[in-house]
This record gives C-alpha cells, structure tokens and sequence, in this order.
C-alpha cells in the first residue's frame, strides 16, 4: 500500500503532469536507456542516471516494489543517432586497437564503478545488448511487414504507424537523410532493424540473420530488452531528452508494429534534460568532457556533483560550472558538519542513558524502502519535515524543494536532535547523499596533483599553530604558502570548522 501525496510525474508524451498508476500493483516495472560502452561516461551522461535513480527511490519509498532495468549498449548504436555513420563500438576498437569485447569490458566497468561512487541503485538487471541478439531476430521477424530490405539491410517503414513521431518535439521528417542519406530509403525517418554488413566490410561484431550478416539496429535493442525483461506494456520509460526526439519515436514505432496496436510499450515516457557548459550540450562526440574521475582528481567528493543535480529540476537545463559544483560541495560539507552535531548531542545522552545509540539504532535505520511518509511510525516526530519531503517529490521529483525543507528540519531547535536524525534517515533514502554515514574526512578528497598527504598536513598545521602562539607571523606565513604550494589551502576562522582544505 502507498501513502502520502499523490505521485504526479511529467509524460513527455502528453506533455503534462499525470498522477502515477502503476499497471500492476504488485510491481511498477522501470526501463531506463543506458550508456553506450565505447568511452568513458561524462557528468551529462550520470545525470541521466542519477535522474533515473531518483525516480526508483521514490517510487520505492512510495512502497512500491520496483523493477528497474538498465541495459549496456555494446552494438548498434551509431555516431549519429539519427542511425547514422559508423558504429561506435567498431570505431572506438578500431581507433585502439583493441578488441569490441575488451573496449565493452573495460568501460562497462567504468560506468559501474561511477554508478556506485554517485550512491546511484543498481537496477534489478544490468541487460546487455549483444546477449539478446535472437530475440532481436525473432522481434524484427514479427514487424517485418512493416519493413523493407534494401541494399543497407531491413528498414522500419515509418508511414505503416499511425502518429510516428509524435512524441519528438518536432517533426522528425528530417530523420536520418539529413546527415546521411541512405540510398532506397522511402521516407526519410525510416531507421535500420537490421544493418547489413556491406560487401568487404569487416566489423567485429556481426551474426547472421534472415536479412544477412550484420549487426542489429540500436532501437531495436532497447524494444527488445524492456519487452523481454518487463513485458509490454510497462510503466515508465526513461532518457535523456535527446532520446524524446529520435530513438524514443522509434522504440514506440516498433513497439506498436509488435502489438498491432497504439501501445507505445510504456505508460510514462520520461525524460531529463541536459547538463550543459558554455559550448552547449556536454558531448562525447566533441572531444573535451569531463568525467566523475576529472572531479575526484580535483578533489571534489562525487556526492557533491550528486547534490549538485538534486539542486535542480531534472526537466530544466543544469549548466555546468566549477563555481557551482563547488558551492553544492559546500553545501554538502554544511549539511554534513550539521549531521555531524546533531549526531554529539545524542551519543552522550543516550550513553547516561544505559547505552549508546549508533546510526544504526535510529528509528526508522533498516527500513529504507518502507513505504511512504505518513507510514512511518515516527512521521509525527520529524515536525512537518517528511509531509514536506513527500510534497515535493510527489511533485514531479522536485528534489530542488526537498533540499531547503531538510536544511530547515536538521536546523529545528523545536525537535530533539534524536527525531531530526531519524526524519533524516528517510529523506536521505530518496536524496542518496549518504548523509548517515558521510563523514567530514570523506569529504576531503585528495586531488591527484596534491604532493602532502594528511599525517604531513597535519605535522605542518600543528608547527603553525605553534608559531602562531609565539607570534612568530613570519614562520607561520611561510608554513602556510608551503602548503599552498604542496596543494592545501589553509582556512583559518572556516566557518564550516575546516582547518584546510585541498585547493
Ligand atoms: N549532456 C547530457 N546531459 C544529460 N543527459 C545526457 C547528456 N548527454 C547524454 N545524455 C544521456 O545519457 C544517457 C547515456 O547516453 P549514451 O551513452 O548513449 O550517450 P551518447 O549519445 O553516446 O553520448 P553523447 O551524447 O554524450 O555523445 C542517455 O540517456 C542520454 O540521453
Ligand atoms: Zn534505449
């Protein structure tokens, strides 16, 4: 059973907010379009993900029992989305030289390792693209009446759907043939099912089929895997918003030659918008970007690029700049440092009282999925805060709003120190900042050009403070640029009681 206030989500396809239904109580069955394994992740890319994430959390503190699945795409997806220029995958190999198997490999792993450092939940599956390659088969089998071979290999027909398209935001007319014309295309949005491999070529990555050897279309990937691993239809579909325009139209293009009917496979089609920097859309294809390890050798904690996304709506637009990600670093060290408190001011307490309370023993410690709010047996000590919690993510996943509403509860002197962590606990469940757990050393990350480390910081402090107390200004100046100079900013009189900190 689910409580609290109604959970009302943008549907790209209506374009409007709907109050959620699952279709099945039992279980709301999630898809979410994953990464492409031809390069690192950028921070665009993890927003996606960590959108997606937000979206289970809630649902699963909601009390829903939630199957998300994720899939790799290790074929198929080409250089244009608009299906294209070359493979991805074959291109990233080649450019290696190494095989598609080892590239997949290496930045699946790479993913999964950035996955977890943004505190983000595994899905129930992780599917793979190249592990479904018969049901591709066989699903391109059952629409090929409404497809046609050509030289390339088969071609969805896009005019054999009623409304194809109709999810983009603008006509997608201009499909692929405006990059890249494809000769014996009949309309111009007509996308592969399956590519063949043409005469001479020699991909590494390629199976037989009805229509030749070759490698399958990227859309139907995603067609297939959520059919397979959720069934059609299912309750929400998630992406970037670059996929509303493209790949999404298509998915929802076969799906509904699979059915014979105007399902789009998916009840909700959600999507986040981009982040951004001064060049536009953060791209893989233009070289430069950044990725969650190009934070961390900076010395910033990857959950302070995750608080960074919570701050905003995921449907807006999040530019991208150093001032702001450190801000949202701040902010996370002030939320922390106030955990951190409120956390002193009950352990001696609870110690007189005949035992000492860890995190752990919190009300509420153990239940992170439990169902909503006001189910909670605690609800009435959290002073307003998890009504406002679940106002706001109800709302269209507005975390920008919970933010201020858990600041204002670990700040209320009117609820003893002990219910303000508990009503915490069940907001950091849907905020996936560890805040329980994080600790104010966890936040220092060593940048990977910083030459000290901290036992020397700490040795060159404790001679400062020394100097200091004979006023000795000189010597303590000149400890304090060798820092600077080793990498460590000294902060005295921080308010958030940072010693220092790595520049
Ligand atoms: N700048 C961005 N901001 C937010 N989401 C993004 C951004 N760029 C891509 N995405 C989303 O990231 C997810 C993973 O995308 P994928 O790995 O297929 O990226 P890609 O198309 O190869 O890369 P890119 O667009 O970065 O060159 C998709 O949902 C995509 O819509
Ligand atoms: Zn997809």
């Amino acid at each position: 059973m689910t409580t609290g206030a109604p959970l009302k989500l943008y549907n790209s396809l209506t374009r409007q907010l709907e109050a959620f239904q699952p279709i099945d109580p039992a279980q709301v069955r999630v898809y979410t379009c994953g990464p492409t394994v031809y390069n690192y992740q950028h921070i665009g890319n993890m927003r996606a993900f960590l959108f997606a994430d937000t979206l289970g959390r809630v649902l699963r503190w909601k009390g829903y029992n939630l199957k998300h699945i994720i899939n790799i795409t290790d074929v198929g997806h080409l250089t244009s989305d608009a299906d294209a220029g070359d493979d991805k995958m074959e291109k990233a190999a080649a450019a290696q030289a190494k095989s598609i198997w080892e590239i997949a490999a290496h930045y699946t792993e790479a993913f999964k390792r950035d996955v977890a450092r943004l505190n983000i939940t595994p899905p129930a599956e992780w599917t793979v693209a190249t592990d479904h390659i018969p049901q591709m088969i066989d699903f391109a089998r059952r629409i090929e009446r409404d497809c046609y071979e050509i030289e390339g290999g088969l071609y969805f027909d896009t005019s054999k759907v009623p409304n194809y398209g109709s999810l983009a935001r603008a006509a997608t007319d201009e499909g692929e043939s405006r990059i890249d014309p494809v000769s014996g295309k009949r309309n111009p949005a007509d996308f592969a099912i399956w590519r063949k491999s043409s005469p001479g070529e020699r991909r590494q990555m390629e199976w037989d089929s009805p229509w030749g050897r070759g490698a399958p279309g990227w859309h139907l990937e995603c067609s297939v895997m959520s059919l397979q691993h959720l069934g059609h239809p299912f309750d929400i579909h998630t992406g970037g918003i670059d996929h509303r325009e493209i790949h999404h139209p298509n998915e929802i293009a076969q799906n509904q030659a699979y059915c014979s009917c105007a399902d789009t496979g998916a009840r909700l089609w959600m999507h986040n918008n981009f982040l951004v920097d001064r060049g536009g859309k953060m791209s893989k294809s233009t070289g430069e970007f950044l990725t969650l390890q190009v934070l961390v050798d900076r010395g910033v904690h990857p959950l302070a690029y995750r608080l960074m996304c919570l701050q905003a709506h995921y449907r807006s637009e999040l530019e991208f700049t150093w001032e702001s990600l450190l801000a949202a670093l701040t902010r996370l060290k002030r939320l922390v440092q106030t955990v951190e408190k409120l956390r002193g001011q009950i352990l001696p307490r609870a110690a007189g009282e005949g035992g000492v309370v860890g995190s752990n023993d919190l009300p509420g410690a153990g239940h992170p999925t439990e169902p909503g709010a006001s189910a909670h047996p605690w609800a009435q000590h959290g002073g307003g805060g998890l009504e406002r919690l679940d106002q706001a993510v109800s709302d269209d996943l507005n975390t920008a709003q919970a933010l201020p509403a858990l600041e204002e509860l670990l700040s209320d002197k009117s609820l003893a120190p002990a219910d303000r962590l508990a009503t915490l606990e069940s907001f950091d469940t849907i905020l996936g900042l560890n805040l329980t757990t994080l600790t104010r050393a966890d936040l220092r990350v060593r940048p990977a050009a910083a030459t000290i480390d901290e036992p020397a910081i700490e040795a060159r402090l404790a001679e400062r403070r020394e100097a200091r107390a004979a006023k000795d200004f000189a010597r303590s100046d000149a400890l304090r640029d060798e820092l600077a100079a080793a990498g460590v900013e000294v902060m005295d009189g921080d308010p958030l009681g940072w010693d220092w900190k790595l520049a």
